[in-house]
C-alpha cells in the first residue's frame, strides 16, 4: 500500500521506528532504511535524537498531542544536500479508532536550500521556513498570490518559486513591470493591439496576458499602477476577458495571478489611492517576506551562497567581519548583501574576508570621515615619528618607564629617539 504513494513516505509507530517505507523514501536518502530498526530522525536528519528533543518541531509529537494530521517544514539531508521538506504526518487508526502509528509523506521543496546550491532560495532561519510553508501551500492551489515585503527581499524569486511549485510550471511566467506604465502603455503591453490600432502600429501585437496563457503572470510593484488604470485591471480579473487596442472580439485570459509590492497597500487603500475591490482580489492570499535583519542567522549562509557563485569561491569571511555584517540593517536586503559581498571580495588582499575589506556604510563610516582618514595615512615611520614626538612632549616619568609602557627595551626606545631627534621632557 505505501508503494502506492507517488512522494516519498514511510510508516512509523510511537517509537519513531520506521515500519513500512516505499521506494520513492529509499531513493531520497543515503542511508539505508531496516525495517524494525531504522528510525526517521536517523534517516532523515542523521541525528540521535528525535526533532522534538532537540529543540526543533516534530510532526510526530504534534500528531501524539492533538491526534490530527500535523504538517511542518523541516530540512533534510538527502542524496541532494540540505533540502527542504514539507511534512505531512497523519495518524492511522485501527477498526477500534486506536492510532497504530503514524504515515509520514514528504513533499519536497525544490526551490529552496539551507546549503549554498545553484537557482535556489537560501535560507535557514525560522522566518524563512515559515515563509516556505506558506509558499508551498500557495503553490499548490490557484489562489491569487499577494507578496508583500522590502525591496530586494526576493519577492521575484518567490513568485518564480511559486509558479515553479504549481501544475502551471511547464507554461511562461510573464513579468509585468508596473512602476512607470501610463495608461495607453499599460493597455497595449497588456491586451496587445491590432494593425492600424495608432500611429506606429504596423503590425498586430501579442499582449503579455496571451503570452502568459496557460501559466503565471506576475504584476511587480502593483501598488504603483495608478487609479484609473486599477479599474481596467479589475475588470481583466473578474471577468477574465479583454479586448487587445484597436481590436473588436474579446479574448479569453487564462493565467494564475501572483502581486508584489514594498508599499503598504492596506494603508494605500485606506488613503483612497488603491481600490479597496482590486486590494481584496490580488490579496487572495498573502505572504509576508521578511526583511533581512528579520533573518540575521541566514546571513553567513547567504555570503558563503554569493562566495561560492562568483570567481572568488575560494575566498571566505572572518567572523568578526560576518559579526560586522550582522549588526548592519540592510535597507536594500538581499540584493544589498550580494553587492557588499562582491564589493568586500575584491577588496581581499588574501581569502580572509576582513572587517577593513567591508564597504563604508557597514562600518558606521561616512564619507567624509572616510576621506578625513585616507587623508590621515602615512607611512609607518613617520606615524611612529608623529606618535613619539607627542607623547615625549607629556610624559613625565623616566625612560624605563616610558620604554615599558611602550613594551620595548630602553635601548631600543634610545635608538628611536636618536633616530628621530626626539628629546624627553625634562631632558
Ligand atoms: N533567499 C535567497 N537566496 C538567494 N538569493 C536571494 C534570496 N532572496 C533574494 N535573492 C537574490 O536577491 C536579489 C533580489 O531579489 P528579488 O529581485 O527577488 O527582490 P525583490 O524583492 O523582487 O526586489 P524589488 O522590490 O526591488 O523588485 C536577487 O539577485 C535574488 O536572486
Amino acid at each position: 500500500m505505501i508503494n502506492a504513494i507517488d512522494k516519498p513516505a514511510i510508516f512509523i509507530t510511537n517509537d519513531y521506528v520506521i515500519q513500512a517505507v516505499n521506494d520513492a523514501y529509499r531513493e531520497t536518502y543515503d542511508t539505508e532504511v531496516i525495517i524494525g530498526n531504522s528510525t526517521c530522525y536517523a534517516v532523515s536528519h542523521r541525528n540521535d535524537a528525535p526533532c522534538d528533543k532537540r529543540g526543533e518541531e516534530c510532526p510526530l509529537a504534534q500528531c501524539q498531542k492533538t491526534n490530527r494530521p500535523s504538517s511542518v517544514v523541516h530540512i533534510h539531508n538527502t542524496n541532494e544536500g540540505k533540502t527542504y521538506c514539507d511534512i505531512l504526518m497523519k495518524p492511522v487508526r485501527d477498526e477500534d479508532g486506536m492510532t497504530i502509528g503514524y504515515l509520514e509523506i514528504l513533499d519536497r521543496i525544490s526551490y529552496a536550500a539551507a546549503d549554498s546550491q545553484k537557482n535556489k532560495m537560501i535560507g535557514g532561519s525560522d522566518n524563512f521556513k515559515q515563509m516556505l510553508n506558506r509558499i508551498n501551500r500557495a503553490a499548490q492551489s490557484e489562489i491569487a498570490v499577494l507578496l508583500q515585503g522590502e525591496t530586494g527581499a526576493g519577492k521575484e524569486l518567490v513568485a518564480q518559486a511559486v509558479h515553479q511549485s504549481s501544475r502551471r510550471k511547464d507554461k511562461p511566467f510573464v513579468v509585468i513591470e508596473c512602476t512607470g506604465l501610463n495608461e495607453s502603455l499599460f493597455e497595449s503591453e497588456l491586451f496587445g493591439y491590432e494593425k492600424g490600432a495608432f500611429t506606429g502600429a504596423t503590425n498586430s501585437k501579442k499582449g503579455l496576458i496571451e503570452v502568459a496563457n496557460g501559466g503565471t503572470v506576475f504584476f511587480d510593484e502593483i501598488g504603483d499602477v495608478p487609479l484609473n488604470m486599477q479599474v481596467k485591471l479589475l475588470r481583466l480579473l473578474e471577468t477574465q476577458c479583454y479586448r487587445p487596442v484597436g481590436g473588436l472580439k474579446q479574448k479569453k485570459a487564462d493565467f494564475r495571478l501572483v502581486c508584489a509590492s514594498h508599499k503598504n497597500l492596506l494603508a494605500m487603500v485606506e488613503k483612497g489611492e488603491f481600490r479597496q475591490d482590486l486590494y481584496f482580489r490580488i490579496a487572495g492570499f498573502p505572504i509576508y517576506l521578511p526583511a533581512l535583519r528579520e533573518r540575521k542567522s541566514d546571513i553567513p549562509l547567504l555570503c558563503k551562497h554569493f562566495l561560492a557563485g562568483s570567481e572568488h569561491r575560494h575566498k571566505h569571511f572572518s567572523e568578526r567581519a560576518l559579526q560586522t555584517l550582522s549588526q548592519y540593517s540592510f535597507p536594500g536586503n538581499i540584493r544589498e548583501l550580494k553587492s557588499i559581498v562582491e564589493q568586500a571580495a575584491l577588496m581581499s588582499n588574501d581569502d580572509d574576508i576582513l572587517i577593513s575589506d567591508l564597504p563604508p556604510q557597514i562600518l558606521g563610516v561616512g564619507p567624509t570621515e572616510t576621506q578625513a582618514i585616507a587623508e590621515d595615512i602615512m607611512p609607518l615611520e613617520q606615524a611612529e615619528q608623529v606618535y613619539l614626538e607627542k607623547i615625549c612632549k607629556h610624559f613625565d616619568g623616566s625612560p624605563d618607564e616610558l620604554a615599558n609602557k611602550l613594551d620595548v627595551s630602553t635601548r631600543t626606545l634610545y635608538r628611536k629617539l636618536q633616530r628621530y631627534n626626539i628629546k624627553l621632557k625634562g631632558s
